[in-house]
Protein backbone atom coordinates (compact mmCIF):
# COMPACT_ATOMS: atom_id res chain seq x y z
CA UNK A 1 0.00 0.00 0.00
CA UNK A 2 1.38 3.33 -0.70
CA UNK A 3 0.08 5.99 1.72
CA UNK A 4 0.08 10.23 1.59
CA UNK A 5 -0.33 11.99 4.32
CA UNK A 6 -1.82 15.18 3.66
CA UNK A 7 -0.57 17.57 6.73
CA UNK A 8 1.86 17.07 8.59
CA UNK A 9 1.19 18.59 12.00
CA UNK A 10 -0.02 17.01 15.06
CA UNK A 11 -2.60 13.85 13.78
CA UNK A 12 -0.67 13.70 10.34
CA UNK A 13 2.82 13.56 12.07
CA UNK A 14 2.06 11.48 14.91
CA UNK A 15 -0.12 8.88 12.97
CA UNK A 16 1.73 9.16 9.64
CA UNK A 17 4.81 8.90 11.90
CA UNK A 18 3.77 5.84 13.40
CA UNK A 19 2.84 3.89 10.12
CA UNK A 20 6.24 4.75 8.97
CA UNK A 21 8.38 3.73 11.71
CA UNK A 22 6.79 0.31 11.73
CA UNK A 23 6.01 -0.13 8.07
CA UNK A 24 6.82 -3.19 6.41
CA UNK A 25 5.68 -3.42 2.47
CA UNK A 26 4.10 0.10 2.11
CA UNK A 27 5.14 3.34 1.43
CA UNK A 28 4.77 6.70 3.25
CA UNK A 29 4.68 10.09 2.09
CA UNK A 30 4.28 13.05 3.91
CA UNK A 31 2.94 16.45 2.70
CA UNK A 32 4.03 19.38 4.74
CA UNK A 33 4.60 23.39 4.43
CA UNK A 34 6.64 26.71 5.82
CA UNK A 35 9.17 25.77 8.75
CA UNK A 36 7.54 22.67 9.56
CA UNK A 37 8.80 21.20 5.68
CA UNK A 38 12.03 22.67 6.80
CA UNK A 39 12.47 21.30 10.08
CA UNK A 40 11.67 17.72 8.91
CA UNK A 41 13.57 17.69 6.03
CA UNK A 42 16.63 18.91 7.78
CA UNK A 43 16.04 17.07 11.24
CA UNK A 44 13.82 14.11 10.50
CA UNK A 45 10.07 13.86 12.41
CA UNK A 46 9.76 13.33 15.87
CA UNK A 47 7.52 11.51 17.94
CA UNK A 48 7.76 12.63 21.80
CA UNK A 49 5.22 10.25 23.14
CA UNK A 50 3.73 8.50 26.19
CA UNK A 51 3.53 5.60 24.24
CA UNK A 52 7.60 5.95 23.47
CA UNK A 53 9.82 8.43 21.35
CA UNK A 54 10.95 7.98 18.17
CA UNK A 55 12.93 10.20 15.50
CA UNK A 56 12.69 9.51 11.60
CA UNK A 57 15.19 10.38 9.74
CA UNK A 58 14.46 9.15 6.37
CA UNK A 59 11.33 10.54 5.56
CA UNK A 60 9.86 11.10 2.41
CA UNK A 61 8.12 14.91 2.77
CA UNK A 62 7.50 17.42 0.03
CA UNK A 63 5.06 20.56 -0.51
CA UNK A 64 3.22 19.14 -3.24
CA UNK A 65 1.91 16.45 -4.48
CA UNK A 66 3.82 14.17 -6.66
CA UNK A 67 1.18 13.67 -9.55
CA UNK A 68 3.20 10.62 -10.64
CA UNK A 69 2.43 8.77 -8.04
CA UNK A 70 -0.55 6.81 -7.38
CA UNK A 71 -1.64 6.79 -4.12
CA UNK A 72 -3.32 3.92 -2.26
CA UNK A 73 -4.92 6.11 0.43
CA UNK A 74 -4.84 9.69 1.32
CA UNK A 75 -5.23 10.04 5.03
CA UNK A 76 -6.23 13.83 5.65
CA UNK A 77 -4.77 15.68 8.00
CA UNK A 78 -5.49 19.51 7.91
CA UNK A 79 -7.58 21.85 9.70
CA UNK A 80 -11.51 21.90 8.78
CA UNK A 81 -10.95 25.64 7.17
CA UNK A 82 -7.82 24.35 5.24
CA UNK A 83 -9.94 21.30 4.13
CA UNK A 84 -11.13 22.91 0.68
CA UNK A 85 -7.36 24.00 -0.22
CA UNK A 86 -6.18 20.98 0.30
CA UNK A 87 -8.95 18.62 -1.76
CA UNK A 88 -8.04 20.81 -4.62
CA UNK A 89 -4.62 19.15 -4.30
CA UNK A 90 -5.17 15.97 -3.41
CA UNK A 91 -7.96 15.48 -6.52
CA UNK A 92 -5.02 15.37 -8.63
CA UNK A 93 -3.27 12.88 -6.89
CA UNK A 94 -6.45 10.38 -6.78
CA UNK A 95 -6.14 7.76 -9.40
CA UNK A 96 -9.26 5.43 -9.84
CA UNK A 97 -8.73 3.22 -6.84
CA UNK A 98 -7.59 5.88 -4.31
CA UNK A 99 -9.35 6.09 -1.33
CA UNK A 100 -9.22 9.19 1.00
CA UNK A 101 -9.40 9.26 4.66
CA UNK A 102 -10.22 12.79 6.40
CA UNK A 103 -9.18 12.10 10.00
CA UNK A 104 -10.82 15.92 11.16
CA UNK A 105 -13.61 16.06 13.60
CA UNK A 106 -16.98 17.31 12.52
CA UNK A 107 -20.31 15.88 11.70
CA UNK A 108 -20.60 16.78 7.66
CA UNK A 109 -16.39 16.42 7.06
CA UNK A 110 -17.69 13.98 4.35
CA UNK A 111 -20.14 16.11 2.73
CA UNK A 112 -17.72 19.34 2.73
CA UNK A 113 -15.21 16.71 1.18
CA UNK A 114 -17.78 15.99 -1.94
CA UNK A 115 -18.41 19.71 -1.84
CA UNK A 116 -14.87 20.35 -2.69
CA UNK A 117 -15.24 17.82 -5.62
CA UNK A 118 -14.08 14.17 -4.35
CA UNK A 119 -17.03 11.71 -4.92
CA UNK A 120 -18.28 9.38 -1.89
CA UNK A 121 -16.51 6.54 -3.82
CA UNK A 122 -13.53 7.63 -2.98
CA UNK A 123 -14.41 8.64 0.84
CA UNK A 124 -14.08 6.20 3.54
CA UNK A 125 -14.88 7.96 7.14
CA UNK A 126 -12.46 8.25 9.86
CA UNK A 127 -11.62 10.21 12.99
CA UNK A 128 -8.95 10.57 15.31
CA UNK A 129 -8.33 10.08 19.49
CA UNK A 130 -5.62 11.01 20.64
CA UNK A 131 -4.34 14.39 22.67
CA UNK A 132 -0.92 15.74 20.74
CA UNK A 133 0.44 18.91 18.88
CA UNK A 134 3.08 20.26 17.31
CA UNK A 135 5.46 21.15 19.98
CA UNK A 136 8.27 22.82 17.88
CA UNK A 137 8.68 22.74 14.01
CA UNK A 138 9.19 18.52 13.59
CA UNK A 139 8.22 17.63 16.94
CA UNK A 140 4.89 15.68 17.57
CA UNK A 141 4.02 15.85 21.12
CA UNK A 142 1.28 13.48 22.43
CA UNK A 143 0.49 13.60 25.76
CA UNK A 144 -2.52 11.97 25.99
CA UNK A 145 -5.22 9.58 25.06
CA UNK A 146 -4.38 5.97 23.71
CA UNK A 147 -3.72 6.98 20.12
CA UNK A 148 -6.75 5.30 17.89
CA UNK A 149 -8.18 5.45 14.56
CA UNK A 150 -11.83 4.75 13.64
CA UNK A 151 -12.52 3.96 10.42
CA UNK A 152 -15.70 2.69 8.61
CA UNK A 153 -17.97 3.87 5.72
CA UNK A 154 -21.84 5.65 6.48
CA UNK A 155 -25.07 3.68 4.88
CA UNK A 156 -26.61 6.96 3.59
CA UNK A 157 -23.50 7.94 1.79
CA UNK A 158 -21.83 4.54 0.58
CA UNK A 159 -24.25 1.99 -1.52
CA UNK A 160 -23.74 -1.67 -1.17
CA UNK A 161 -21.32 -2.00 -4.18
CA UNK A 162 -19.41 0.92 -2.69
CA UNK A 163 -19.20 -0.95 0.53
CA UNK A 164 -17.92 -4.10 -1.14
CA UNK A 165 -15.16 -2.59 -2.59
CA UNK A 166 -14.20 -0.35 0.14
CA UNK A 167 -14.49 -3.22 2.95
CA UNK A 168 -11.42 -4.99 1.81
CA UNK A 169 -9.08 -1.50 1.73
CA UNK A 170 -10.11 -0.60 5.22
CA UNK A 171 -9.65 -4.05 6.49
CA UNK A 172 -5.63 -3.52 4.73
CA UNK A 173 -5.78 0.08 6.23
CA UNK A 174 -6.60 -1.32 9.65
CA UNK A 175 -4.47 -3.79 9.85
CA UNK A 176 -0.89 -1.88 8.96
CA UNK A 177 -2.02 0.92 12.01
CA UNK A 178 -2.38 -2.07 14.19
CA UNK A 179 1.25 -3.09 13.30
CA UNK A 180 2.05 0.22 13.71
CA UNK A 181 0.56 0.05 17.47
CA UNK A 182 -2.67 2.23 16.93
CA UNK A 183 -5.61 1.00 18.06
CA UNK A 184 -8.18 0.50 15.20
CA UNK A 185 -12.24 0.74 15.30
CA UNK A 186 -14.35 -0.56 12.21
CA UNK A 187 -17.58 0.53 11.71
CA UNK A 188 -20.37 -1.28 9.63
CA UNK A 189 -21.72 2.57 9.33
CA UNK A 190 -19.57 5.16 11.30
CA UNK A 191 -22.45 7.65 11.92
CA UNK A 192 -22.93 7.74 15.17
CA UNK A 193 -19.76 7.31 16.35
CA UNK A 194 -18.69 10.48 14.17
CA UNK A 195 -21.02 11.98 16.05
CA UNK A 196 -19.78 10.39 19.64
CA UNK A 197 -16.54 12.10 18.65
CA UNK A 198 -18.21 15.40 18.11
CA UNK A 199 -19.75 15.04 21.64
CA UNK A 200 -16.99 14.63 23.41
CA UNK A 201 -14.67 17.13 21.55
CA UNK A 202 -16.86 20.15 20.57
CA UNK A 203 -17.84 21.07 24.09
CA UNK A 204 -15.19 20.39 25.78
CA UNK A 205 -13.18 23.02 22.36
CA UNK A 206 -15.93 26.08 23.08
CA UNK A 207 -15.49 26.23 27.17
CA UNK A 208 -11.81 25.61 26.93
CA UNK A 209 -11.69 28.32 23.90
CA UNK A 210 -13.67 30.74 26.40
CA UNK A 211 -10.74 30.27 29.19
CA UNK A 212 -8.35 29.27 27.75
CA UNK A 213 -7.04 27.15 30.41
CA UNK A 214 -6.61 23.24 30.55
CA UNK A 215 -8.61 21.07 31.56
CA UNK A 216 -7.62 20.59 35.44
CA UNK A 217 -8.49 24.14 35.41
CA UNK A 218 -12.21 23.64 33.83
CA UNK A 219 -12.71 20.59 36.19
CA UNK A 220 -11.48 22.64 39.16
CA UNK A 221 -13.40 25.42 38.79
CA UNK A 222 -16.97 24.25 39.79
CA UNK A 223 -18.90 26.75 37.79
CA UNK A 224 -16.83 26.34 34.40
CA UNK A 225 -17.41 22.84 34.61
CA UNK A 226 -20.51 22.72 35.15
CA UNK A 227 -21.17 25.11 32.50
CA UNK A 228 -19.45 22.16 30.45
CA UNK A 229 -21.31 19.49 31.46
CA UNK A 230 -24.62 21.66 30.58
CA UNK A 231 -23.57 22.48 26.89
CA UNK A 232 -22.66 18.74 26.85
CA UNK A 233 -26.03 17.79 27.65
CA UNK A 234 -27.26 20.51 25.19
CA UNK A 235 -25.26 18.85 22.29
CA UNK A 236 -26.66 15.69 23.01
CA UNK A 237 -29.77 17.16 22.90
CA UNK A 238 -29.43 18.27 19.57
CA UNK A 239 -27.71 14.86 18.49
CA UNK A 240 -31.03 12.91 18.87
CA UNK A 241 -33.25 15.66 17.33
CA UNK A 242 -30.95 14.92 14.32
CA UNK A 243 -31.70 11.14 14.81
CA UNK A 244 -28.24 10.43 15.80
CA UNK A 245 -28.67 6.76 18.37
CA UNK A 246 -27.00 8.44 21.55
CA UNK A 247 -26.09 5.18 23.36
CA UNK A 248 -27.45 5.47 27.15
CA UNK A 249 -23.82 4.76 28.48
CA UNK A 250 -22.15 7.48 26.16
CA UNK A 251 -22.77 10.62 28.22
CA UNK A 252 -21.33 8.66 31.14
CA UNK A 253 -19.01 7.77 29.28
CA UNK A 254 -17.32 11.50 27.97
CA UNK A 255 -18.07 13.16 31.19
CA UNK A 256 -15.73 9.91 32.56
CA UNK A 257 -13.41 10.72 30.00
CA UNK A 258 -13.17 14.60 30.92
CA UNK A 259 -12.66 13.47 34.19
CA UNK A 260 -9.69 10.94 33.97
CA UNK A 261 -7.54 12.35 30.78
CA UNK A 262 -4.02 14.07 31.94
CA UNK A 263 -4.64 17.55 33.72
CA UNK A 264 -2.69 19.51 31.01
CA UNK A 265 -4.74 18.49 28.40
CA UNK A 266 -6.34 21.07 25.67
CA UNK A 267 -8.52 21.25 22.21
CA UNK A 268 -6.49 21.81 19.69
CA UNK A 269 -9.08 24.66 18.94
CA UNK A 270 -7.69 26.21 22.33
CA UNK A 271 -4.53 26.14 20.88
CA UNK A 272 -5.20 28.21 18.04
CA UNK A 273 -7.28 31.14 20.10
CA UNK A 274 -4.57 30.93 22.32
CA UNK A 275 -1.97 31.39 19.26
CA UNK A 276 -4.47 33.93 17.38
CA UNK A 277 -4.96 31.76 14.45
CA UNK A 278 -8.09 30.53 12.63
CA UNK A 279 -10.18 28.05 14.78
CA UNK A 280 -12.56 25.16 13.85
CA UNK A 281 -15.25 27.33 15.24
CA UNK A 282 -17.63 26.72 12.26
CA UNK A 283 -17.40 22.90 12.15
CA UNK A 284 -17.63 22.59 16.46
CA UNK A 285 -19.32 25.29 17.27
CA UNK A 286 -21.55 27.32 14.83
CA UNK A 287 -22.62 23.75 12.94
CA UNK A 288 -24.02 22.71 16.48
CA UNK A 289 -25.54 26.07 17.16
CA UNK A 290 -27.49 25.91 13.56
CA UNK A 291 -29.19 22.20 14.00
CA UNK A 292 -30.39 23.63 17.28
CA UNK A 293 -31.76 26.19 14.86
CA UNK A 294 -33.07 24.03 12.32
CA UNK A 295 -34.78 21.63 14.83
CA UNK A 296 -35.95 24.82 16.89
CA UNK A 297 -34.34 24.03 19.87
CA UNK A 298 -33.35 26.03 23.17
CA UNK A 299 -29.94 25.62 23.64
CA UNK A 300 -28.85 28.74 26.04
CA UNK A 301 -25.48 27.52 26.93
CA UNK A 302 -24.58 27.11 23.21
CA UNK A 303 -26.42 29.90 21.78
CA UNK A 304 -24.16 32.02 24.79
CA UNK A 305 -21.00 30.23 23.63
CA UNK A 306 -21.32 30.61 20.01
CA UNK A 307 -21.65 34.30 20.27
CA UNK A 308 -19.16 35.13 22.32
CA UNK A 309 -17.06 32.57 20.45
CA UNK A 310 -17.69 34.15 16.66
CA UNK A 311 -16.44 37.76 18.47
CA UNK A 312 -13.58 36.26 19.99
CA UNK A 313 -12.50 34.06 17.00
CA UNK A 314 -13.09 36.56 14.45
CA UNK A 315 -10.85 39.40 16.48
CA UNK A 316 -8.27 36.15 16.55
CA UNK A 317 -8.50 36.24 12.76
CA UNK A 318 -7.07 39.47 12.41
CA UNK A 319 -3.66 38.02 13.83
CA UNK A 320 -3.95 34.82 11.71
CA UNK A 321 -0.29 33.94 10.81
N1 LIG B 1 -4.47 17.54 17.90
C1 LIG B 1 -5.23 16.59 18.40
O1 LIG B 1 -4.92 16.04 19.48
C2 LIG B 1 -6.45 16.12 17.68
C3 LIG B 1 -6.91 16.75 16.54
N2 LIG B 1 -8.00 16.25 15.87
C4 LIG B 1 -8.51 16.86 14.65
O2 LIG B 1 -7.59 16.55 13.60
C5 LIG B 1 -7.57 17.60 12.64
C6 LIG B 1 -6.15 18.07 12.46
O3 LIG B 1 -5.73 18.68 13.68
P1 LIG B 1 -4.20 18.87 14.08
O4 LIG B 1 -3.39 17.76 13.57
O5 LIG B 1 -4.20 19.17 15.54
O6 LIG B 1 -3.86 20.21 13.27
P2 LIG B 1 -2.42 20.85 12.95
O7 LIG B 1 -2.65 22.30 12.68
O8 LIG B 1 -1.44 20.45 14.00
O9 LIG B 1 -2.00 20.11 11.61
C7 LIG B 1 -2.45 20.44 10.31
C8 LIG B 1 -1.23 20.50 9.43
O10 LIG B 1 -1.62 20.50 8.06
C9 LIG B 1 -0.83 21.51 7.42
N3 LIG B 1 -1.51 21.92 6.19
C10 LIG B 1 -2.75 22.42 6.06
N4 LIG B 1 -3.03 22.67 4.77
C11 LIG B 1 -1.92 22.33 4.07
C12 LIG B 1 -1.57 22.39 2.70
N5 LIG B 1 -2.43 22.82 1.76
N6 LIG B 1 -0.34 21.96 2.32
C13 LIG B 1 0.54 21.51 3.24
N7 LIG B 1 0.28 21.43 4.57
C14 LIG B 1 -0.95 21.84 4.98
C15 LIG B 1 -0.75 22.61 8.44
O11 LIG B 1 0.24 23.56 8.10
P3 LIG B 1 0.15 25.08 8.73
O12 LIG B 1 0.48 24.93 10.20
O13 LIG B 1 1.18 25.81 7.94
O14 LIG B 1 -1.25 25.56 8.51
C16 LIG B 1 -0.41 21.79 9.68
O15 LIG B 1 0.96 21.47 9.74
C17 LIG B 1 -8.52 18.68 13.17
O16 LIG B 1 -9.80 18.52 12.61
C18 LIG B 1 -8.59 18.39 14.68
O17 LIG B 1 -9.81 18.83 15.25
C19 LIG B 1 -8.61 15.09 16.26
C20 LIG B 1 -8.16 14.41 17.37
C21 LIG B 1 -7.11 14.91 18.21
C1 LIG C 1 -9.96 17.05 22.37
C2 LIG C 1 -9.16 16.22 21.43
C3 LIG C 1 -7.70 16.37 21.71
C4 LIG C 1 -9.57 14.77 21.75
O1 LIG C 1 -9.15 13.82 20.89
C5 LIG C 1 -9.47 16.60 20.02
O2 LIG C 1 -10.01 15.85 19.26
C6 LIG C 1 -9.11 17.96 19.53
O3 LIG C 1 -8.72 18.82 20.32
O4 LIG C 1 -9.25 18.20 18.32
Amino acid sequence: MRYLIFGTGAIGGYFGGRLLQHKTHQQVDFIARGKQLSAIKSNGLALKSINGNTLLSTINVSEKINDNIQYDVIFIAVKSYQLKQAVAEIIRACGKKTVVIPLLNGIDIDNKLIAYGLTSKQIVNGFANIICNVNDYGIIEHIGGDPHITLGVKKGLHNQQAINRLTPIIENVAQDLKRAQVNVSIKDDISDAVWAKYLFVSPWAAISSLVEQPLSQIRSNPQCYLLLQQLLDEYVLIAKADGVTVAPRLLENIKKGLEHLPPESTTSMQNDVEQGRATEFDTLVASAFHLSEKHKLSSPILTWCYSCLAVKVNAGYNNYK
